[in-house]
């Protein structure tokens, strides 16, 4: 029998969770999402799950044989990670015989708890706040709405959390069933909630962010409270601009003089991650292959977001090269309640080239740096950039204003730069 490690992302962790407590088929292959099968895997050998912080938690002991590269094959618990022991078992001990669950992963306003009290009748009613990887709302933001709902205020529901992920890919209604089928497996019935009320998630979200009034009856005030504490305005909440664009475009220049009129005219503190200082700093030792970029780059978003998660500004300049950390960046940016603006700096490789302050595209020419960027590694060029600039025909002044359109235009500064403010 061969062992193998598997390594896996916290959704798909959690969902292993689930079926370790008896909320989910036991079978791995019956999982929302299949696990692909590590290669050379044999009926007979043992997967070992492996989560996100390298702890051994689950096995899957023995593989079955696996359909299409789907692993298969029973879950055997090798230990629980961190507190999730704990959030299941709060939704296990149900208040009274017949609760009626009611799993939700974002904030419940007047049509949701109509809904509910048509569905559940005189039942007991336990809201299950969904707190699994990449559900939209922090698990306390969501708690604190939740408790916040005069029923539960006054005693008559009860709020539980159960670490159940989202899983953006299934479809709404699979979605849907999936949650009916954990609260069967935890012995109660569920109520749909509307798909639809009188305001979309994201509309909702805009005018949070916007600082606008909600519309005449649509929550209840203690939620609204909660809601605006988790989702300040705009101006107020932290902010990620990360500046992407190939060596010499200008991504320094630009970032250093943008800075410098955030200090003067924000409110927010303001902290610079240049490329160059960060590679002294942070991530010293760190070469320019693949993975190490990867890596500088997702030190600089963790470090940019936990600035964000204060309140205040991170202005980011690395390369940043490939797409798919840069959407990391945004994602942890979000995940810690802050604004993020990407900013490609687009100036033509020949321009750059031509700069060649640090004389490195003639060496990369020569063949002396294997792996630099435009000439012998790649720049996967954004299609998400909220702003495009190029310094080889806009002087320094006009990039600083587009940034700072872009910025005031989002509603994330106060002010215009024209006028300069007046020195008190
Ligand atoms: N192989 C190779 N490719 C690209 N750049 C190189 C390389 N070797 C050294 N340098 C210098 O390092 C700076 C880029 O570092 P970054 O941290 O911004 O790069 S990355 O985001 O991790 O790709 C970059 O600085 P900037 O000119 O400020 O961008 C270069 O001066
Ligand atoms: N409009 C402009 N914006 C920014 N930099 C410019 C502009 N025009 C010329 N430059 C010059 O281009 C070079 C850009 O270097 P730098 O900002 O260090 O780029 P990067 O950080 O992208 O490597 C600097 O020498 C800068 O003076």
């Amino acid at each position: 029998m061969t062992e193998h490690p598997l390594r896996i992302d916290d959704a798909r962790a959690d969902d292993v969770e689930l079926a370790l407590d008896g909320l989910l088929a036991a079978d791995v292959a019956e999982l929302p999402v299949p696990l692909v099968a590590p290669e050379g895997i044999s009926p007979g050998d043992r997967v070992v799950l492996v989560d996100r912080e390298a702890v051994p938690f689950a096995a899957v002991d023995p593989v079955a044989t696996s359909a299409e590269g789907r692993l298969a094959g029973p879950l055997v618990r090798l230990r629980h990670r961190s507190a999730r022991e704990l959030d299941t078992l709060r939704l296990l001990v149900p208040a009274a015989a017949g609760t009626v669950l009611v799993p939700t992963g974002r904030p419940l306003h007047r049509h949701d708890v109509a809904a509910v009290q048509e569905q559940a009748g005189p039942a007991p009613v336990v809201l299950v706040a969904l707190t699994g990887a990449g559900q939209p709302w922090a698990p306390t933001d969501l708690v604190r709405a939740l408790e916040q709902l005069p029923d539960v205020v006054e005693g008559r529901w009860q709020v539980r959390t159960l670490p159940l992920p989202a899983h953006p890919d299934l479809p709404a209604e699979q979605e849907a069933a999936l949650h009916r089928r954990v609260c069967a497996a935890a012995g109660a019935a569920s109520v749909v909630l509307p798909v639809a009320g009188p305001l979309s998630d994201d509309e909702l979200d805009e005018l949070l962010a916007a600082g606008g009034a909600l519309p005449a009856g649509f929550t209840y005030d203690g939620v609204e409270g909660a809601l605006r504490r988790s989702r300040p305005p705009r101006a107020e909440r932290g902010l990620v601009v990360l500046f992407t664009g190939l060596s010499g475009s200008g991504k320094s220049t630009v970032a250093r003089a943008v800075v410098e009129q955030l200090r003067e005219r924000s409110t927010r503190t303001t902290t610079l991650l240049d490329g160059d200082v960060v590679r002294t700093m942070l991530s010293s030792g760190l070469g320019f292959s693949r993975p190490d970029r990867e890596l500088n780059v997702r030190r600089i978003g963790w470090v940019a977001a936990e600035v964000g998660r204060h309140g205040g500004t991170a202005v980011c300049a690395p390369i940043a090269p490939y797409a798919a950390v840069r959407d990391e960046v945004r994602a942890m940016a979000r995940a810690a309640g802050a604004e993020y603006v990407l900013v490609h700096v687009a100036t033509p490789l020949e321009v750059c080239e031509a700069r060649d302050r640090k004389g490195l595209y003639a060496k990369a020419r020569r063949g002396e740096i294997p792996e630099f960027t435009g000439i012998s590694d790649p720049y996967e060029e954004p299609a998400d950039a909220d702003l495009r600039i190029d310094t080889a025909d806009t002087p320094l002044d006009e990039c600083v204003a587009q940034v700072w359109a872009l910025l005031a235009a989002r509603g994330l500064v106060q002010r215009s730069l024209s006028p300069a403010p007046a020195t008190p």
